[in-house]
């Protein structure tokens, strides 16, 4: 089968191209920003949620951003305190506001909002948000299209159904246009993120079959988030590896929803997470057959051309949680498998960064017409 005229073969590191691109995006002026069709020096933003582990993440991303001036800050329990209190890592983010209630932000000194709190409690926020603010949301609430979907995932009725209809789901590198012209954006979940950037081009192009996919995926433990739960306790995390949901986990639904639009028919998938002994990262191993006649050359060309000009996806060995630890890369491996006709695909993200915050950040660049790299190219923290 044709699938590509690049070369194929070993993995391609940098390219030139890529380079010139970073280039750019560093040299990028914050006057280029536009919003509600004006142009304007800076965005003002409110990062709900930021007492939390993606809320700080963001605002920590954001203090290297020219254009996104932290106006707003929410949190629940920690409200009342000041940021630097509640992060006092973030030496250079002294001019932040303090942490109040989402009641007392004043909406009309806001542009755009990260919404960065637990699901079921996000649509209902969103949803009442004025018009004239772009929002990413990094929950999971608008992230299935199908509300009956989400009502039997998420255990509740969807509470903003007719928002959900305009809402884009923003995995970047594969959704840019439909970002750049919405309003509001899904973030995709972590391991969604991790599985869907290997995966999509190879079934939209034939390239392996969508009966027998197996996700075997491992998570840190900041993915749960900040707050207190006994099975995060250090004792009952540590020195220990933990499968849970199994059969049942509720990124199976967002997986399969992207696997089908690539597919264009069902899919069904075997997912297990794995909470690992780990404070970040994110790794998924993928076992997938090919289609007749296919190898696993093949599926390398298929990667390095949809990537090859795409800042924060690589094809590179050999597929570590240290190598994008703290970056909004995803590396990305494939190899042989010793049954015939089998192929394993390896993915690696930074759970908070790639799989949350950071994507969060380039979907916003994206709303505002800004270089979709601004403010992300930090390389990984290594060891
Ligand atoms: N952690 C990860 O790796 C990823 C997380 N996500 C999603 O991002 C969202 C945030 O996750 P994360 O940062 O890890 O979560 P955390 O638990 O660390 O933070 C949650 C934040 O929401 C606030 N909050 C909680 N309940 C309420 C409420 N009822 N009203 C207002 N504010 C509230 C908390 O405030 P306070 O602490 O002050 O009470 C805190 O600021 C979640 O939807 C999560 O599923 C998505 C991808 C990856
Ligand atoms: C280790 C761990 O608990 N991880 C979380 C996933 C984090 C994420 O992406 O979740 P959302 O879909 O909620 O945004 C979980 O499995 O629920």
């Amino acid at each position: 089968m044709q699938v590509s005229s690049c070369p194929s073969g070993r993995q391609a590191p940098f390219t030139v191209a890529r380079r010139a691109l970073q280039c750019r995006a560093v040299a990028a002026p914050a006057a280029t920003a536009a919003t509600a069709g004006k142009s304007t020096e800076q965005v003002r933003v409110a990062v709900l949620g930021a007492s939390g582990y993606t809320g700080e993440e963001v605002v920590r991303l954001l203090s290297l951003h020219p254009t996104f001036k932290v106006t707003a800050l929410t949190g629940d329990r920690q409200a009342g305190k000041e940021f630097s209190e509640v992060f006092p890592h973030l030496i250079t983010a002294t001019d932040v506001p303090s942490l109040c209630k989402i009641d007392d932000v004043k909406w009309d000194g806001v542009d755009a909002v990260f919404c960065c709190l637990p699901h079921a409690t996000t649509q209902v926020v969103v949803k009442d948000l004025p018009q004239h603010i772009k929002v990413v949301d990094l929950s999971a609430d608008f992230r299935l299209r199908d509300v009956n979907s989400y009502a039997e995932w998420y255990g509740g009725e969807h509470k903003a159904v007719e928002l959900q209809k305009e809402v884009v789901y923003g995995l970047t590198e594969l959704h840019r246009e439909a970002v750049k012209k919405a309003r509001v954006v899904a973030n995709p979940g972590c391991y969604p993120t991790s599985v869907q950037l290997p995966l999509v081009p190879l079934i939209e192009a034939g390239l392996i079959l969508t009966e027998d996919i197996i996700i075997d995926a491992k998570s840190g433990i900041s993915g749960a988030g900040r707050s207190a739960k006994q099975n995060l306790l250090y004792s009952e995390a540590t020195e220990g590896i933990n499968a849970y949901g199994v059969t049942k986990h509720r990124h199976m639904p967002e997986i399969e929803q992207g696997l089908e639009d690539a597919a264009g028919k069902p899919v069904r998938i075997s997912f297990t997470p794995h909470l690992m002994p780990m404070t970040r990262g994110m790794e998924s191993s993928c076992y997938v057959k090919m289609a007749p006649g296919i190898t696993v050359a093949d599926l390398r060309t298929c990667l390095e051309a949809k990537y090859k000009d795409e800042p924060f996806v690589h094809l590179l060995a050999p597929g570590s949680t240290h190598h994008v630890r703290g970056s909004n890369y995803n590396l990305i491996n494939v190899f042989e498998d010793r049954i015939p006709g089998r192929a394993i695909v390896i993915s690696v993200i930074d759970n908070l960064v790639k799989g949350a915050s950071g994507q969060a950040i380039q979907n916003m660049n994206l709303l505002f017409g800004l270089p979709e790299e601004t403010a992300l190219l930090q390389q990984a923290l290594f060891p």
